[in-house]
C-alpha cells in the first residue's frame, strides 16, 4: 500500500500489474502537486462562463499579445513516429480494437480514454493493460464469441500509439489520494507514463498524448508542468513526451498560439476537434438568446463560416510555429453489410479529407479501419513523398474574433425531425454508454461523448430560449417529454428482445436530468459517471 493512496475499485485479474506501489506513488505525486491547481482552473472556467452568460464575449488575450507577435519561437521538432501523420485512427482500448487499430495501416492510433470511452473502472485499468501488452507483443487473443484470432503485424507496420487521457473535468473516484478522488487526466497520464514510456523509448518512439477539452493556455501550462514532473520522477529527459492539443472548445480557439507556446518543448501540434467544438459553442452561449442558437446538429457542416474560421486559423497558427495541424472526425461510418451505406460514407469522408488536405492540414482522423485507405489516398495526393505540409504557411488566412463568433451566418433550420433526432440519438447513446461502450454507430453515424453532448445541449438550449421549430411549434419541456415517449416506443419496437429495459430507464432518467433541469450540467459524463458503482 502506498501512503495516503486508497484503491476503491475491485481488483480484477492482473490489475495488480498496473496498480503497483511504484505506479501509485507516481499518481500520488502528480495529484498532490497539481490537484489544487486543477480545481482552481476549473473554477476559472466557471467564472468565464458567468461573464459570458451575463453578456460578455471572447477575444484574443491582450496580456499574451507578445507571444503572438514574437516570431522567433517554434515548437519542438516532430518526435520519431510522428513526422508523418497523414492518417490517424481513433478508438477505444479494448483488446480486439487495440489490435485492429494498430494493424489498420494508419500512421497513428489515438488510444482513447476520452470521447470514445466509458470511464468504467474496468475499462480504465484493462485499457492500460492492453496498451502495455501491445508494446510487449503479448496481446494476441481469440474472440470467444466469433472464434476469430487476432495478432499484431510486425512492429514496422504498426501505428504509433498516442494516448488521449480524460479531460481536466473528470475524476477517478476509484483512486483516492489523501481521501480525495484524483484527477482522471493525471490518473490516465500517470499510469501510461509509468508502464509504457520506457517501453516506447526502447522501440525508438516515445510517450505521446492527445490532450482534450482544454479551455485556456493556463490549462496547457498545467499539463506541461505535469509532463516535467513525471519525466523527472521517471528519470526520462524533459522534452521526451509529445502532446497534440485538441482545439475543441471555443475559448481555446482564442488561445491556440499561447497553448502551443506553453507546451512548445513537448508540443506535437494541434487538432481540430470539431464535435466538442460545436458542443462548446452551444454550451458557452447557451443563455444568450436567438442570435446564439445554431441550426440542428446535422445541418451544421464544416463549411459554416464560424467553423471555417476556426479550422483555417488552426492551420495558419500551427504552421507558423512549425507544428502539425491535424484534421477532425467525419462521422460517417462505413458498412461491410450495406454497399449503399458504405458508398455514401466513403464519398462523404473523401470530401471531408479533401477539404482538409487542400486547406493545409498535415493529416486527419478516421473512426474505422475501412476509412484508412480513403484518407491516405487523399493526403497522398497533396503530400506525395513529403511527410507533412508544415511548410505551407497559409499567410493568406486572416481570422478575426468576429469571424470565430459569427454563428448567425450558419445556414440551416431547426425542425421537428431535428429535435426528434437529438432525443433519439441521445437516448440510444446514453444506454450504450451506461452499458460500458463509449462509441457506437447510430443511423450510420459515429456517436461518442462529444456528439451526444451536442444533442442533449441543443435540446436544453432550445427549451431555455423558447426556440420555434420550422413547423411552428415552440420547444417546451412538455413537447420534449412527449417526443421522448414516442422515440422511446420506436426504439423499443425496433430493438424487440434486445431492448434493455433497465438500461433505457436509466438513460431516460439521465436524459431528463441533463435536458429538462433549469440548471445546465457542464458535462453529460459527470452525472452519468455517478451512476457507476
Ligand atoms: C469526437 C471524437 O472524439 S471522434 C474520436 C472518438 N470516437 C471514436 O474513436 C470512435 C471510433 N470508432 C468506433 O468505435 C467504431 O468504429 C464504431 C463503434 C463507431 C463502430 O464499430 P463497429 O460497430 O464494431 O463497426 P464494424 O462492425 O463495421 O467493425 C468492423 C471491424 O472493424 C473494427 N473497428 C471498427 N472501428 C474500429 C476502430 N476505431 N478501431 C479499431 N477497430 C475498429 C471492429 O472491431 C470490427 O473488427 P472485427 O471485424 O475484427 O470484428
Ligand atoms: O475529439 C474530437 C471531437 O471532435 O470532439
Ligand atoms: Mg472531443
Amino acid at each position: 500500500m502506498t501512503d495516503g493512496v486508497e484503491v476503491r475499485g475491485p481488483l480484477g485479474e492482473r490489475y495488480d500489474e498496473i496498480l503497483t506501489p511504484e505506479a501509485l506513488g507516481l499518481l500520488a505525486a502528480l495529484q498532490r502537486e497539481f490537484g489544487a491547481r486543477r480545481k482552481e482552473l476549473l473554477r476559472a472556467r466557471q467564472e468565464r462562463q458567468e461573464r459570458l452568460s451575463a453578456g460578455g464575449t471572447l477575444d484574443f488575450l491582450p496580456e499574451t499579445a507578445e507571444i503572438r507577435t514574437d516570431d522567433s519561437w517554434r515548437v519542438a521538432d516532430p518526435a520519431p513516429g510522428l513526422e508523418d501523420r497523414r492518417v490517424e485512427i481513433t478508438g477505444p482500448t479494448d483488446r480486439k480494437m487495440t489490435i485492429n487499430a494498430l494493424n489498420s495501416g494508419a500512421k497513428v492510433w489515438l488510444a482513447d480514454f476520452e470521447d470514445a470511452n466509458t470511464p468504467l473502472w474496468a475499462n480504465m485499468i484493462e485499457g492500460q493493460l492492453n496498451l502495455r501488452d501491445a508494446l510487449d507483443r503479448t496481446i494476441d487473443f481469440t474472440d470467444p464469441r466469433s472464434g476469430k484470432s487476432y495478432a499484431l503485424k510486425d512492429d514496422a507496420q504498426l501505428a504509433t500509439i498516442v494516448v488521449r487521457p480524460r479531460g481536466w473535468h473528470m475524476e477517478e473516484k476509484h483512486l483516492l489520494v489523501d481521501g480525495e478522488p484524483m484527477s482522471g487526466s493525471l490518473f490516465d497520464f500517470g499510469l501510461y507514463m509509468f508502464h509504457s514510456a520506457r517501453r516506447q523509448l526502447a522501440k525508438g518512439k516515445g510517450p505521446y498524448f492527445y490532450l482534450p477539452k482544454m479551455e485556456s493556455h493556463r490549462e496547457a501550462r498545467l499539463w506541461n508542468d505535469a509532463f516535467n514532473l513525471a519525466q523527472d520522477i521517471l528519470e526520462i529527459p524533459r522534452g521526451t513526451i509529445r502532446a497534440t492539443v485538441l482545439i475543441e472548445t471555443i475559448p481555446a480557439a482564442f488561445e491556440m498560439e499561447e497553448i502551443l507556446y506553453e507546451l512548445r518543448d513537448h508540443s506535437a501540434g494541434l487538432n481540430a476537434g470539431r464535435w466538442d467544438y460545436l458542443f462548446s459553442v452551444i454550451k458557452k452561449f447557451r443563455d444568450r438568446g436567438a442570435d446564439y442558437v445554431l441550426p440542428e446538429r446535422n445541418a451544421i457542416t464544416m463549411t459554416a463560416p464560424f467553423m471555417r474560421a476556426y479550422t483555417e486559423l488552426l492551420v495558419r497558427t500551427c504552421h507558423k510555429r512549425g507544428a502539425h495541424a491535424i484534421g477532425g472526425m467525419a462521422a460517417f461510418i462505413p458498412s461491410r453489410k450495406d454497399p449503399e451505406v458504405n458508398k455514401v460514407a466513403l464519398e462523404k469522408v473523401r470530401a471531408d479529407k479533401t477539404r482538409e488536405s487542400t486547406d493545409g492540414f498535415d493529416g486527419s482522423w478516421v473512426a474505422h479501419p475501412d476509412l484508412v485507405p480513403v484518407c491516405r489516398e487523399v493526403f497522398d495526393g497533396v503530400l506525395g513523398d513529403k511527410p507533412n505540409q508544415r511548410d505551407r504557411l497559409r499567410e493568406d488566412v486572416k481570422v478575426s474574433a468576429a469571424d470565430l463568433l459569427n454563428f448567425k451566418a450558419t445556414p440551416g433550420d431547426i425542425t421537428e425531425a431535428g429535435l426528434r433526432n437529438n432525443i433519439d440519438v441521445a437516448l440510444r447513446y446514453l444506454a450504450t454508454w451506461l452499458d460500458g461502450a463509449g462509441a457506437v454507430a447510430i443511423h450510420n453515424l459515429m456517436e461518442d461523448a462529444a456528439t451526444a453532448e451536442i444533442s442533449r445541449s441543443q435540446v436544453w438550449q432550445w427549451i431555455r430560449n423558447g426556440v420555434k421549430l420550422k413547423e411552428g411549434e415552440t420547444v417546451t419541456r412538455e413537447l420534449v417529454e412527449r417526443i421522448l415517449e414516442e422515440e422511446l416506443a420506436n426504439i423499443r419496437t425496433e430493438l424487440g428482445d434486445a431492448y434493455n429495459e433497465p438500461r433505457y430507464n436509466e438513460a431516460v432518467a439521465l436524459f431528463k436530468q441533463v435536458t429538462l433541469a433549469d440548471e445546465y450540467s457542464e458535462f453529460l459524463t459527470t452525472p452519468a459517471y455517478v451512476r457507476f458503482p
